[in-house]
């Protein structure tokens, strides 16, 4: 293993039955990197990402993080070893505030009771309050606060959940199509948010939006029928033939 590297896949393959969604995957991630993963419906870009948050167990294969095997490690553990997923979906406490989101994050980040009405009474946790209200003004979301989830825009939703995994202190930030179902202008504001995190946070992204994964990847792997079909700087993917044939229906990476 390359001593730099926080992630390697070795051979990874996934089956579903007789069904061999994922065949002989390899790559390393190195620290800070950010990584775009393309390809077209049903390449198994989610199955992939299952893999690596342990949200499933790979048919064949290995995955180290940071030297340890952690191929059979589920998802909550390595959570705490800093791999974080953001979801396709809102995986939000609805009835909550976004403070309460937020503090509740906190507080386990931290070891703190998980008794999130305590809360509000402890001056103890003011600490967590300021950290709470650092995230939501960085996020755009401090006159947000005090609203109930559930009452708020989409959009608004997802840049939350974005926040929440930020929270965490996470080492490897793995986002499940960050932009879907967003306007031009939230998903404008959302990669201008994910840009500006910092340089040492490796960035694992999974998009259909080009725009935004031509926006933010320095790396890109574009899966196709279970393989990785490339793995190349965004000019490179841009100009490839295959990539445009196979990916874009011949019209181009634009
Ligand atoms: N639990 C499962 N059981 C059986 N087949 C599955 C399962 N999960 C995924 N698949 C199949 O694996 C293939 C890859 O699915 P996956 O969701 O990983 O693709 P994807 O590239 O993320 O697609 P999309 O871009 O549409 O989200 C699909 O054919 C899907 O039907």
């Amino acid at each position: 293993m390359s001593t730099r590297s926080i992630l390697e896949v070795n051979h990874i393959n996934k089956r579903f039955g007789g069904l061999e969604i994922l065949k002989d995957i390899s790559f390393q991630v190195q620290p800070g990197e950010r990584i775009g993963i393309i390809g077209p419906n049903g390449a198994g870009k989610t199955t992939f990402f299952n893999l690596l948050t342990g949200d499933l167990t790979p048919s064949q294969g290995t995955i180290t993080y940071q030297g340890k095997d952690v191929t059979d490690e589920p998802n909550y553990q390595r959570t705490r070893r800093g791999i974080v997923r953001t979801f396709q979906k809102n995986n939000l406490l609805d009835n909550l505030t976004v403070l309460d989101n937020l503090l509740l994050v906190l507080q386990r980040k931290h070891g703190l009771k998980n008794t999130w009405f305590r809360v509000r009474n402890e001056k103890n946790y003011e600490a967590l309050y300021e950290e709470a209200e650092e995230l939501l003004e960085t996020w755009g979301l401090y006159p947000v606060s005090n609203k109930i989830v559930k009452n708020l825009s989409y959009g608004e939703q997802r840049q939350i959940e974005i926040m929440l995994g930020i929270a965490t202190d996470p080492e490897i930030l793995l986002l499940d199509e960050p932009t879907a179902g967003m306007s031009q202008t939230e998903t404008d504001e959302i990669v201008r948010l994910l840009d500006d995190l910092p340089k040492d946070l490796t960035i694992m992204i999974v998009e259909h939006d080009l725009d935004v994964i031509f926006g933010l990847a320095e790396r890109i792997l574009v899966l196709h029928e279970g393989y990785i079909m490339n793995d190349d700087t965004p000019e490179t993917i841009r100009h490839d033939a295959r990539v445009n044939d196979i990916y874009m229906g011949k019209k181009g990476v634009s």
